[in-house]
């Protein structure tokens, strides 16, 4: 039985993953934390969230106390918090001994030189950072099984490698081009103006210069063309993405490809069939469906996952159970 404190709980993704690691009979909550002055100490998660009525633990503030109950009592910490917020704290409890599985992007790019562009921050802990292993859970199990450091991957990343890791040989110098849209939970769960309610109609953001851009190119080795949508549904993404292939591929060659993910339980993959948001949500899954003309080479592929699940709390939690062997 493996104990783990999640940091971050009150959070949309820090709360869903509290609740996957409450029905996993191989892990115990050692605690849920929320900053030390946040307006939610103290309270029951299911006060905030009466979906998770079951769950009767309560939000603690994250004291100097309460980090070094943490590392006595704790095998590992989900950190549910913002980059800035994750970068010192995953830092910490990697020091500390204890294995971290940071949802933020603070750690997800091995060049420290990345983090001021994207991020806004120098990268103060090269060494921690040289650690880190990018939590893309069917690709890079090996990396995730001997590290203490996973870095868990964006939500439009994971849709979009999903994807596109498979075609990688395949591909021409022609930039693989991203759509994606996604359900406003991605936003987090804090008050803002974009976010609310009348403000929200589907809409491009971020364009030519969204974090998410170089984490996909570096993650996929080529340049991409990446543009984001917020929509007006909660939960989920769909990435419908446009791309060449060689000269001379076939279907057969495409099929050959996507068999990487046939031992993959949680990736679906379909040719001339494509998903839908809604079969993914509250799952974690993500559902591919690829159509291909051999007249001109380009490929046309959506993927759906739950940015929550699979773009977040359950990708955390398959990282945990590769991390801990069960
Ligand atoms: N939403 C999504 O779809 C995805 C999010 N992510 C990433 O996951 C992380 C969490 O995102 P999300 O759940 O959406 O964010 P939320 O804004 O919903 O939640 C953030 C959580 O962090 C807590 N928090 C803030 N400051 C601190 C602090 N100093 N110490 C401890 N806890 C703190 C907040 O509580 P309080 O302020 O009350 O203390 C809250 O519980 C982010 O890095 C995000 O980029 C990654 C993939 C997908
Ligand atoms: C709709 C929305 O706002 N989505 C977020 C992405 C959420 C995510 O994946 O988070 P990371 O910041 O951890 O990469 C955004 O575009 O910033």
């Amino acid at each position: 039985m493996k104990s783990i404190a999640i940091i971050g709980a009150s959070g949309y993704t820090g709360a869903q993953i509290t609740s996957l690691i409450y029905a996993d009979a191989n892990l115990t909550i050692q605690g849920l934390y929320v900053s030390e002055n946040s307006l939610d100490k103290g309270k029951p998660l299911s006060e905030l969230y009466p979906v998770y009525s079951h769950i009767s633990s309560c939000l603690s503030p994250l004291s100097t106390e309460a980090k070094e109950l943490i590392v006595d009592q704790a095998d590992a910490v989900v950190l549910a918090t913002d980059h800035n917020v994750s970068l010192h704290l995953a830092a910490w409890f990697y020091e500390q001994g204890l294995a971290v599985f940071d949802l933020s992007g603070a750690y997800r790019f091995a060049d420290k030189a990345q983090y001021p562009k994207w991020y806004g921050f120098e990268h103060d802990y090269p060494d921690v950072l040289s650690n880190a292993v990018y939590g893309l859970a069917e690709w890079n199990s090996a990396e995730i099984a001997d590290s203490k450091m996973i870095a868990v991957p964006g939500c439009y990343p994971t849709a979009s490698l999903t994807a596109l890791k498979p075609l990688a040989p395949l591909l021409t110098s022609t930039l693989p081009v991203i759509n994606a849209v996604s359900g406003v939970t991605g936003a987090g769960r804090k008050a803002q103006l974009q976010t609310s309610f009348c403000e929200v109609s589907l809409t491009p953001y971020g364009v030519l210069g969204h974090r998410h851009q170089p984490e996909i190119a570096t993650q996929l080795g080529q340049e991409v063309i990446f543009t984001p949508h917020l929509g007006n549904f909660k939960r989920g993404i769909l990435a419908t993405i446009t791309v060449q292939l060689a000269p001379g591929t076939t279907e057969s060659d495409i099929a050959k490809a996507y068999s990487f993910y046939d031992n993959a339980p949680l990736v679906t993959v379909k040719h001339d069939q494509f998903p839908k948001v809604d079969d993914v949500v509250n799952t974690p899954n993500c559902h591919l469906g690829w159509k291909f003309d051999p007249k001109t080479g380009y490929l046309v592929v959506a993927s759906v996952i739950d940015n929550l699940m699979k773009g977040a709390a359950s990708q955390a939690h398959q990282c945990i159970k590769i991390h801990f062997k069960y």
